[in-house]
């Protein structure tokens, strides 16, 4: 079967990963990115519409040019710590625009959405591995912002008619095995690409944030996932609502963690270079360890983490860095 997919956000980083897994599937992905944070040369499988989901005329205009199956939403912001000292940006761009597309679908009869949600829904889990049953507390606005989207979602379901998957992934990382696209963000926070900047020369050191925490090494525990992996969950995520329309809440994540540390001397075995790092405090509002609990993911939609491994998340990753960014690293 051949659809097109409207993806927004999709000049972004798992955005792009997921057009090229759509277009490998036969599927034609057509990008909706106001390019804030996205990038037009990662746009490579299908066409791009520039325009921002605070215009619903922007939105009418794709809609009626494509007639998409389907929507895949991935446009937001996802800086936790700015989500904090600027939550009306947050609110407005995730919340107020996920409700423009929504009523946007409406107008133009297309039910179906697949949802970049997040594991910041559950706040500081009382266990790990987390369910999807957890309770879910974000602890800031951005975690807050994807659980109103969340419960959006399911009124609109019971309201309108419309279906939709929440994925609600861990720690997203690594790059395309090909090299085509991987990860591109200004300012990068994220651990695995700093640590990969400190290993190249690029910034003196990575910061270790608490090194007292309750873990086997005293540093923070994540699951990494490979973007590659995202990317073909939602495919199935499409698969499994043309064929059932019942919509779900699932975790995206490998079941196992990794600790910073970890990732550090993983960093230093693939690239060969030892990583300088300082041992930092806590970065306020970081949970100890998130880790999912990745069972209804495999049991409904059939899907395994497959380039999940921290050698292959940190190889691919390097590979792209060092393409994209890090000409004169070593
Ligand atoms: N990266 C992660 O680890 C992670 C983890 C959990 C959830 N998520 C969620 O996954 C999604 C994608 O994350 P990413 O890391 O690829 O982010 P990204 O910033 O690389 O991609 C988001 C894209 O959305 C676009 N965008 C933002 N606001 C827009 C608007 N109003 N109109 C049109 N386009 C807009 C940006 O230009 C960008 O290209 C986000 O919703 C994020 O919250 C990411
Ligand atoms: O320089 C750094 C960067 C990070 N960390 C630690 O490494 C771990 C991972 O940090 P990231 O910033 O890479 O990612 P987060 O765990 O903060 O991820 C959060 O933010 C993401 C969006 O940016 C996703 O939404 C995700 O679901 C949400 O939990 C954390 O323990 C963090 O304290 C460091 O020690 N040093």
């Amino acid at each position: 079967m051949t659809a097109t997919i409207l993806v927004t956000g999709g000049a972004g980083y798992i955005g792009s990963h997921t057009c090229k897994a759509l277009s490998a599937r036969g599927l034609t992905p057509v990008t909706f990115d106001n390019l804030v944070y996205g990038h037009p040369d990662l746009v490579q499988w299908g066409p791009l519409e520039k325009g921002d989901l605070a215009d619903p005329t922007a939105l009418d205009t794709v809609f009626e040019r494509y007639a998409p199956r389907a929507v895949i939403h991935f446009a937001a912001y996802a800086y936790v710590g700015e989500s904090v000292s600027d939550p009306a940006r947050y609110y407005r761009n995730n919340v107020c625009g996920t409700l423009n597309l929504l009523d946007a679908m409406r107008r133009h009869g297309c039910r179906s959405i697949i949802f970049s949600s997040t594991c910041a829904t559950y706040g500081i889990p009382s266990a790990v591995p987390i369910p999807e049953n957890h309770p879910q507390r974000p602890i800031n606005p951005y975690g807050r912002s994807k659980l109103f989207i969340e419960h959006i979602l399911e009124d609109y379901r019971q309201a309108y008619d419309m279906r939709y998957v929440a994925l609600r992934y861990f720690n997203a990382a690594g790059a395309d095995p090909d090299g085509e696209t991987g990860e591109d963000h200004d300012p990068e926070p994220h651990l695995i690409p700093s640590v990969l900047f400190a290993a190249a020369g690029k910034r003196s050191h990575v910061d270790i944030f608490g090194t007292d925490y309750p873990t086997p090494d005293g540093t923070a525990v994540r699951d990494y996932i490979h973007v590659s992996d995202l990317a073909d969950a939602h495919v199935r995520a499409f698969d499994h609502l043309e064929r059932t329309a019942a919509s779900e809440c699932i975790n995206l994540g490998t079941g196992t963690g990794l600790s910073v540390r970890q990732i550090i001397d993983t960093v230093s075995n693939v690239t060969g270079t030892p990583v300088p790092f300082r041992e930092a405090e806590r970065r306020p509002g970081d949970p100890p360890e998130l880790v999912a609990e990745p069972e209804k993911a495999r049991n409904l939609l059939g899907w395994q983490s497959r380039h999940s491994d921290a050698e292959t998340i940190i190889r691919t990753a390097w590979n792209w860095h060092r393409k994209r960014h890090l000409h004169n690293a070593k």
